[in-house]
């Protein structure tokens, strides 16, 4: 394996430059003079590149919706060997058929660590999800554990664009448009077909190498968009400006390197014979992004009652009926809490949409013990949940004095269809049984 790197390609997490804005048409060249003017594909490409349109939405989609990215590249993506169907794993897709769907509240501890040497993409566990990937309509819901940098391998996704939710540890991200870092407290949207490779930063508590645990939402859908601010008005919740895109960094490397690719469901895998990180300019608005869930803009009532939590929305992946997400991805940030006469935590409730929640660190204000980081709760279509025993008790007598909530980072996938396990899942030895008896002992008060 022989190669180079350009500046920003060398570099680790420190010291990464970004471009900044959602949504925006962004364009970075790694060497000077890469990126075309005045033309996407002229006739020879700058510096003997290749040229290669990668588009994420049909080209007659709105211009609103319009996702596409030209990339200038060593190599063009087409030069690549045959696939051939790779072994899964504990990765799923939907159309998820093993189980039932299961109306009962589940809740689930962290996965357990990894046995032996595991990167990103073989400790990719699936817990469940909906819609089906082929329609490209749905979503999943992943955990992931690592102990190894993906080494000489990169991963792309057809079925869908991924957010990745670091709990523990951090990662370097390389992608065919340049490199991001994402740790624990911050948020990575990977688009639809981007080819990536996952480095871990961090290492172990205990010493024992690098380690990294968290979510990943697969969107199969539409995809995320920053959610409509209505009378809201024009900032607020998360701001444009606060995400931040890569800038082109590429690998000029020339060896065996692996490339999986999900599709439909199921891992394909050829080895190329150079690196397809190989992306020396690119302009475009099918662009990966990291963001800080510490810079949500968190707003709410400041008079009385608890809002609904689709004010806390960071993304959301639109359905055909307005209103009606396929997925949110919503945060619950540190925030202050002052209603007046307001029984303060989220209130008891069932809903339409489908709830899993995660934990990023501390403690969410609905539960007093059981939900833990790295865990997550699913609270399927129109089950019963809310707030547990004890901290019904404590919210009902506390004194209504303003109040921070700061010693927490939890969030939530929330889905217009219900959820079905896989059966990994449903039989996994971290889930917690009994999770019922939270709301077990809640006392009738009612006296006429
Ligand atoms: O179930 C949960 O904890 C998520 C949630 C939070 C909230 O503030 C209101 C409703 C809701 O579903
Ligand atoms: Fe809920």
């Amino acid at each position: 394996m022989t190669g180079t790197a350009n500046e920003q390609a060398r570099k680790t997490a420190e010291g990464l430059v970004y471009a900044t804005g959602f949504g925006n048409e962004h364009s970075s060249e790694a060497v000077p003079g890469a990126l075309p003017t005045g033309r996407n594909s002229p006739q020879r490409a700058p510096l003997g590149l290749y040229a290669e349109q990668l588009s994420g939405s049909a080209f007659t989609e709105p211009r609103a919706a319009n996702h596409r990215s030209w990339l200038y590249r060593i190599r063009p993506s087409a030069a690549h060997p045959p696939f051939v169907r790779a072994e899964p794993r504990a990765v799923r897709s939907a159309p998820f058929t093993e189980c039932a769907p299961d109306p009962n509240r589940l809740r689930w501890n962290p996965l357990p660590d990894p046995e032996g040497p595991t990167d990103f993409l073989d400790g990719l566990w699936t817990l469940g999800g909906n819609g089906d990937a082929a329609q490209r309509s749905g979503m999943a819901v992943h955990l992931y554990h690592a102990n190894a940098s993906m080494e000489r391998r990169v991963f792309s996704n057809a079925d869908g664009e991924l957010l990745i939710v670091p709990e523990r540890g951090g990662l370097l991200l390389r992608t065919e448009l340049g490199l991001l870092r994402a740790v624990p407290g911050e948020v990575a949207l990977i688009p639809r077909g981007v080819r990536f490779r996952v480095e871990l930063l961090d290492t172990a508590p205990d010493g024992q190498g690098p380690a990294a645990r968290g979510y990943v939402c697969e969107n199969y859908g539409q995809p995320f968009r920053l959610p409509d601010l209505g009378p809201i008005g024009a900032n607020g919740l998360a701001n444009a400006r606060d995400f931040r895109a890569p800038v082109a960094a590429y690998e000029d490397v020339e060896g065996p390197v692996e490339v999986v690719n999900k599709f439909c469901g199921n891992l394909w895998t050829a080895t190329y014979d150079h690196s397809p990180l190989d992306v020396v300019a690119w302009h475009g608005n099918h662009v990966p992004y990291v963001y800080d869930l510490r810079c949500f803009n968190v707003i709410g009532s400041i008079s009385y009652d608890h809002p609904d939590p689709s004010i806390f929305t960071v993304l959301t992946s639109p359905s055909d009926t307005p209103g009606l997400a396929g997925v949110d991805f919503v945060v619950f940030a540190p925030r202050w809490l002052v209603g007046e006469d307001t029984f303060r935590p989220p209130y008891f409730h069932r809903n339409v949409m489908t709830e899993y929640m995660g934990l990023i660190e501390g403690a969410y204000d609905a539960k007093a013990e059981g939900f833990v980081p790295g865990g997550g709760s699913l609270h399927n279509m129109m089950s019963a949940h809310g707030p547990d025993r004890e901290t019904f008790d404590k919210a009902s007598a506390a004194e209504l004095v303003p109040q921070k909530i700061d010693d927490g980072l939890a969030f939530m996938f929330e889905t217009r269809w219900p959820l079905t396990l896989t059966a990994q899942a449903r039989d996994a030895g971290h889930l917690q049984r009994g999770y019922d008896d939270v709301w077990q002992g809640l006392q009738r008060h009612f006296r006429l």
